[in-house]
């Protein structure tokens, strides 16, 4: 027997995340062990979106369909949000992360009850691998005491706290960043009623659902690594219905994991937003959407900036399986309120966090 067929087999390799669906490990293969699965991301045209005729809308529907099944990932092309309020925010977004570390620290998200505000480099991990997340990132809410937010009439406002979004000094800032939200907002209504289309609901199945949703936009600066070991943000899947990531700068870094195990770059396009599938519509339709694990590594030596917009139901929405995607051998979930899971998640991943340790002596997580 030749010498090298005593040599122990290579240890398979694996790719492990701790995602909030529990500890996934998957295999990387290669050659002929490999599965049928995504090497790219589609685009999508979505400037007939509002069109009056079902056929058309039908058209976008089974792209979107498709996209969410294979990949759980697209690129939203003719998404209607314009250049010059994308060129204002991205303007002040730059103005903002330029400013002192002190400056920006005033309006830290320890000092919000609902985590909205600045966070520093590193204060998350989502990759116990690593030394933690090599960015810094401003978050805002959907708070009913910002005038801006025009919160339905009759909302329970004593159900929110009273501090939850933090500004910086700039009243510019502020504007632009509403000024985009209310268009991510809008956006995001309209495709939830294509999504409904794409797993052959009624079109206003999900009208109901996001009357006052809890939505985040959060804009991200990743600064170019310092060693090969780091990672901006680490390997994770969302939770929202859909993310929308609007990349700022030319500068590439998200990855998509394929089923093989294989990541998959999905570098700026101009004037296209990624969009990704949520676990919330990984649950309730039972798997049949994506809710892909993706990361964002910055090897360039260059900044990079990107805003994503989790778009989420309202916090009473009880999600329930899809009675579209109910079947013999996928039964329906036990239902659960979005609020708690949603805000039992965004503790887990900040586990610093005054409100996270508040809830874990309460036992609540
Ligand atoms: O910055 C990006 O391109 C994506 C960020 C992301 O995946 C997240 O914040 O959940
Ligand atoms: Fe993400």
């Amino acid at each position: 027997m030749a010498p090298s067929a005593t040599l122990p087999e290579p240890e398979p390799e694996y790719i492990v995340v701790h995602g909030g669906k529990g500890t996934i490990r998957r295999a990387i293969l290669h050659g002929a062990n490999q599965k049928p699965t995504f090497s790219t991301i589609p685009q999508v045209d979505f400037s007939q979106m509002s069109s009056s005729s079902l056929k058309e809308r039908k058209a976008i529907a089974e792209q979107v369909g498709s996209a969410f099944r294979n990949s759980g990932f697209l690129y939203a092309v003719n998404h209607g949000i314009s250049r010059d309020l994308q060129d204002r925010l991205t303007r002040v977004i730059q103005e903002f992360f330029a400013l002192d570390e002190e400056e920006k620290m005033k309006i830290h998200v320890n000092k919000s009850e609902t985590v909205k505000g600045y966070e520093a480099l590193l204060e998350t991990k989502l990759d116990d691998k690593t030394r933690g997340d090599y960015k810094e990132a401003f978050a805002k809410g959907d708070d009913p005491y910002d005038e801006e937010q025009n919160a339905p009439p009759g909302l329970d406002m004593s159900r929110y706290p009273k501090n939850g979004n933090q500004w910086p000094a700039s009243p510019e800032f502020r504007k632009v960043f509403y000024e985009y939200n209310a268009a991510v907002q809008a956006f995001s209504k309209k495709l939830l009623r294509i999504v409904a289309l794409a797993l052959d609901l009624d079109e206003g199945f999900f009208d109901h659902m996001s009357d006052f949703p809890m939505a985040s936009l959060r804009a991200v600066h990743y600064p170019p690594q310092e060693t090969s070991a780091d990672v901006g943000i680490g390997a994770h899947a969302d939770f929202s219905w859909f993310t929308l990531v609007n990349q700022l700068t030319d500068t590439p870094g998200l990855e998509v994991l394929n089923h093989n195990g294989h990541w998959v770059a999905a570098p700026p396009i101009p004037n296209t937003l990624v969009v990704n599938v949520g676990d919330f519509l990984e649950m309730a339709s039972n798997g049949v959407f994506v809710s892909t694990i993706h990361r964002v590594i910055n090897k360039t030596g260059k900044e990079r900036l990107s805003i994503p917009y989790f778009f989420s139901p309202s916090a009473d929405v009880m999600i329930e399986t899809f009675p579209t995607c109910i079947t013999e051998e996928k039964k329906a979930m036990v239902p659960i309120r979005a609020g708690d899971w949603q805000r039992e998640r965004l503790l887990r991943a900040r586990y610093k966090h005054p409100s996270t340790i508040a809830a874990r002596a309460r036992g609540e997580i």
